[in-house]
């Protein structure tokens, strides 16, 4: 494997390693409606039937044929399938949602008729109190791209479409280890010892990108030894490992001679960006040829998660086979400094009604005291400054809304 560490551009990097991620992703398999929320289409979902599939009722009322007075002469409720209406002057009480008898001219809602003994009177509205066939979407029209994906809404989507399963692929798979003996997984830190900053949240945040992620394993070792069978044993069952730590070569920085002895090739090896330009994302072959990943996250928390931002996401939403992730803008309130060559990635709290962006204190590259207030990174392009009112791109953190504190 090469070594060679020129950083790689911050966009040129992202776009890098979701191509890597989508040339990799897992096969197409059925799942049933109830699994599918949080996999991807791997198909179009197209409608097996007109939505509605029949003629059915907006309204409880009467179902009406010719001009009135009606005659009753009988009751359709939801889930039948009724006779048709062949009199004028005749009429079948419905509920919502009910099909419509064949020959029905008219719905006349039951609190804008009167019916005194068998007889009804009223004047149906002008405009159809029925849904008609296809008015939704006709039978065979494409509702939702291959790549799209699921959640509760497109599983209801299907389910009205009348699919039982979706062609879908899988959630990625992730695994993350912690490497660094100074690191402590409880109490308070001192005498030369931190706590792990990382082990607890990199998982959660996974999951917020939609990958299946377990708790994480480690303090690994700091021995080559213990990183590279830890790093063997967790992409046994994980399309993507993730490690904290070790990307720089000081003295037990294990990453980079570990990736050799296994045989793994860099997509991208140290990024243009500050803070975490030693991120790296890496191939190792798998047991059944298609390549796994393995991203390196530094060591310094913020820069950890500078690196799940910036390649982690793009790769796993390539190995999910969805498309590349459109960042969205930020209008700059205050100046925000540049950092030269590379990109800057600013911590900022954004206003959700008009999407200006506001810097956070406590944004050094060892602290999450800034990021733990933030809904995101502003960038800062390589050679510019953020000027007050630049419009400029926004990388989210996965929050949902209202969890910023
Ligand atoms: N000679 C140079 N040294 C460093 C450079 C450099 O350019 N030349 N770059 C610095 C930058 S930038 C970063 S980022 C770090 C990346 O280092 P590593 O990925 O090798 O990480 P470590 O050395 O293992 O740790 C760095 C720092 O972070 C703390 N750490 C590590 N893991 C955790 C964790 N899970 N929770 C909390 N804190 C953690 C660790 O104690 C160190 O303080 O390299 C710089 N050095
Ligand atoms: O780039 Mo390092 O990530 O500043 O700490």
């Amino acid at each position: 494997m090469t070594t060679k560490t020129v950083p790689v551009g911050w966009v040129q990097a992202r776009s890098r390693v979701y191509s890597a991620g989508l040339a990799a992703a897992p096969p197409a398999v059925a799942v049933p409606l109830g699994e599918a929320d949080g996999h991807t289409l791997a198909e179009p979902l197209t409608t097996l039937t007109d939505l509605p599939a029949f003629p059915t009722s907006s309204v409880d009322g009467w179902a009406v044929r010719g001009p009135g007075p009606w005659r009753v002469v009988g009751r359709v409720l939801a889930g039948g399938s009724p006779p048709p209406l062949d009199e004028d002057g005749t009429t079948v009480e419905i509920a919502t949602g009910a099909m419509l008898p064949a020959g029905v001219t008219a719905v006349l809602r039951i609190e804008e008729s009167t019916r005194t003994g068998g007889l009804v009177i009223g004047t149906p509205r002008a405009q159809p109190e029925w849904r008609a066939p296809g008015e939704e979407a006709r039978r065979g029209e494409v509702l939702l791209p291959a790549g799209a994906a699921v959640n509760p809404g497109v599983v209801g989507l299907a389910a009205s479409c009348g699919y039982d399963t979706l062609s879908v692929r899988r959630p990625p798979k992730a695994a993350v280890l912690v490497f660094g003996d100074e690191l402590l997984t409880a109490g308070l830190p001192g005498a030369g010892r931190v706590r792990d900053a990382l082990g607890v949240p990199v998982p959660a945040w996974l999951r917020r990108f939609g990958a299946e992620s377990g708790p994480f394993v480690g303090p690994v070792e700091d021995t080559l030894g213990a990183h590279v069978s830890a790093i063997q044993k967790a992409l046994e069952k994980a399309d993507l490992v993730c490690t904290t730590g070790g990307t720089m070569r000081g003295p037990v920085d294990h990453l980079h001679p570990a990736l050799e002895e296994l045989g793994g090739e860099y997509v991208v090896n140290s990024v243009a960006v500050r803070p975490g330009f030693p991120m790296l994302v890496a191939t190792v072959p798998g047991p059944d040829g298609r390549p796994r990943f393995l991203a390196g996250l530094p060591g310094n928390p913020q820069s950890a998660i500078v690196a799940l931002v910036s390649l982690v996401a793009p790769l796993l939403a390539g190995l999910h086979g969805r498309p590349e992730p459109a960042l969205p803008q930020v209008t700059l309130v205050e100046a925000v400094p540049g950092r030269g060559d590379y990109t800057h990635l600013a911590l900022v709290r954004v206003d959700p009604v008009d999407r200006t962006a506001h810097p956070v204190r406590h944004v050094g590259s060892a602290m999450l005291r800034g990021l733990a207030q933030a809904d995101g990174f502003a960038v800062i392009a390589p050679g510019t400054t953020g000027e007050p009112g630049a419009v400029v791109p926004f990388v989210p953190l996965p929050l949902l809304n209202g969890e910023r504190p």
